[in-house]
């Protein structure tokens, strides 16, 4: 129920789904806000594709069927399987297997699937579709980012005079600007909406964008931070939209994501073998030992830095890796976990090879080893370019080791720097994206960690005390649909 004593259909369309499949972000917020709008009392259904790897992993029935373009020469026939997340949300996974039978689900060594315009405009498409298969007519269709952010466009053009999406509105989450989705219309003709939109959307006469489509066309927009939110509407942090977000800003805002602490608390986490809280922290140094031990580093009183990341040039990385051999220079340990660009993780080998004992690499995606970094480590490094909101530094304040980030996005949202505000601070900030500010600052947090350990102590307990809840950033997601709601039908 919401603030309002509204309980809603809500059909939320995400890629991906933690505990189901996961890649980053994404997919812990499609796992966790769904939950948490199913506890509120709503009536949710969240739809992904039927990747070849989720749909022998997990129990699944066929509880109806579809087809787009029925009777067409582009007619396309699905499957609908029904499965629940670890939370009893209710799941449909979209089953066609000529786009969906994959090793991968985004693609394959760090290139694309060539089809991913019509495989996710399908996910858009189908979605909408299967609402009506299974008689589920929802209150809001809530899509998140380029892959499903063309089902408001289908909503208006397709289904406009539809009795059945009457009520129907739509929201449309931004986890990541960056990712826009412009592909070519020509090869997703089963979409024929997409020959109607406005101009305004299309690229070089035939690409259309995914991600501008759905901020023209979305009831309401938000993104994972107000500060993200605020910089997509400036020409340096638009992503080249910045003109689309200005013209929706009295519909777009930002709600920070919330934090799982089921699944992120040091107290109870089972990926970790020394359970911790804010009263018992003096056992958090346990968990370092072992940490350093496992990664085949010095067991000792010596600053550890840790990092879990997709190695992007979002991520900093870029600025990272100039400054790592001054950087490890100090007494100092650092332990990155992290796949992406091949470049980065070639250089960050190289680099830990030149410095035996102090960095450790692991070019793995490795869920229990983000843990056990989380909880093991001082510091937690997240240098990033932009950051909509950032899930790692939220982790790691609730684990006591404190976030080193740049003033950016979201990160400038939930982290508050030590140096500005001492009785208060949780982590530190720096503010030029630059190599040599991200050393002055990693210098900043060596001379704090060598000069008071009680200092630090008391930071550690301001970090976990902060707390980014679920039902607080739910609640807000709920105003969100009862202004979507109140919008007219054709505004
Ligand atoms: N090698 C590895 N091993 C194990 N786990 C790994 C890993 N690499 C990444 N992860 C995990 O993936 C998640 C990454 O989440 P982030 O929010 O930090 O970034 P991401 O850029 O994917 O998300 C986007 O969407 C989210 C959600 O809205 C926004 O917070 C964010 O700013 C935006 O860029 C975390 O749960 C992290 O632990």
């Amino acid at each position: 129920m919401d603030l309002r004593g509204n309980i809603l259909k809500v059909l939320f369309l995400a890629s991906e789904v933690a505990g189901l499949i996961k890649t980053g972000g994404l997919a812990d917020v499609a796992k966790s806000l769904p939950a948490q709008l199913k506890a509120n009392g709503h009536d949710v259904r969240i739809v992904m594709p039927c990747y070849s790897v989720i749909k022998g992993s997990f129990d699944n029935k066929i509880i109806g069927t579809g087809t787009l373009n029925p009777g067409s020469s582009l007619q396309m026939d699905y499957a609908i399987r029904q499965t629940f997340t670890s939370d009893g949300v209710e799941v449909w996974m979209l089953d066609y297997r000529r786009y969906y039978e994959r090793t991968s689900i985004y693609g394959d060594n760090n290139q694309a699937y060539w089809d991913n315009g019509e495989r996710f405009a399908f996910l858009a498409s189908a979605a909408l579709d299967a609402a009506k298969v299974l008689n589920f007519s929802p209150d809001i269709v809530h899509c998140n980012d380029w892959h499903t952010a063309i089902a408001p466009m289908i909503l208006r053009i397709k289904y406009g005079g539809d009795k059945f999406f009457d009520k129907t509105r739509s929201v449309l989450t931004i986890h990541n600007g960056a990712f826009q989705g412009a592909f070519d219309r020509n090869q997703i003709r089963y979409v024929p909406e997409i020959f109607h939109v406005y101009n305004d959307m299309i690229v070089n006469g035939s690409y259309i964008n995914f991600l501008k489509c759905g901020v023209f066309y979305a009831d309401k927009i938000n993104t994972v931070s107000p500060g993200y939110a605020s910089e997509l509407t400036t020409y340096l942090g638009g992503h080249g939209m910045a003109q689309n977000y200005q013209a929706r800003a009295a519909d777009l805002c930002g709600i920070v994501n919330g934090c799982d602490y089921g699944d992120w608390d040091p107290k109870v986490d089972p990926h970790i073998t020394v359970r911790y809280d804010v009263n018992t922290m003096e056992e958090k140094i346990l968990g370092k030992y072992l940490l350093q031990r496992k990664i085949g580093l010095q067991m000792g009183d010596i600053p550890l830095y840790g990092m879990v990341a997709r190695l992007t040039d979002q991520k900093g990385v870029g600025i990272l890796i100039p400054i790592l051999d001054k950087f490890l220079c100090h007494n100092v340990q650092l332990i990155i976990e992290g796949t992406g660009d091949p470049n980065f993780e070639r250089q960050m080998t190289e680099i830990a090879k030149r410095h035996p004992g102090k960095m450790v690499f692991k070019g793995v995606y490795d869920n229990e080893l983000a843990h056990q970094i989380e909880a093991g480590a001082d510091f937690f490094l997240m240098p990033s370019i932009f950051e909509p909101c950032g899930l790692n530094q939220i982790y790691s304040l609730a684990y006591g080791t404190l976030p080193i980030v740049r003033g950016v996005g979201g990160l400038k949202d939930t982290v508050i720097d030590y140096d500005s505000d001492n009785k208060n601070g949780t982590g530190f900030i720096f503010e030029e994206p630059s190599p040599e500010e991200l050393l002055s600052c990693l210098r900043r947090t060596l001379i704090f960690y060598y000069e008071d350990q009680n200092e630090m102590q008391r930071i550690k307990r301001n970090a976990m005390n902060m707390r980014f809840s679920w039902e607080d950033s739910c609640k807000k997601y709920e105003a969100l649909y009862a202004d979507a709601a109140q919008k007219p039908k054709w505004w």
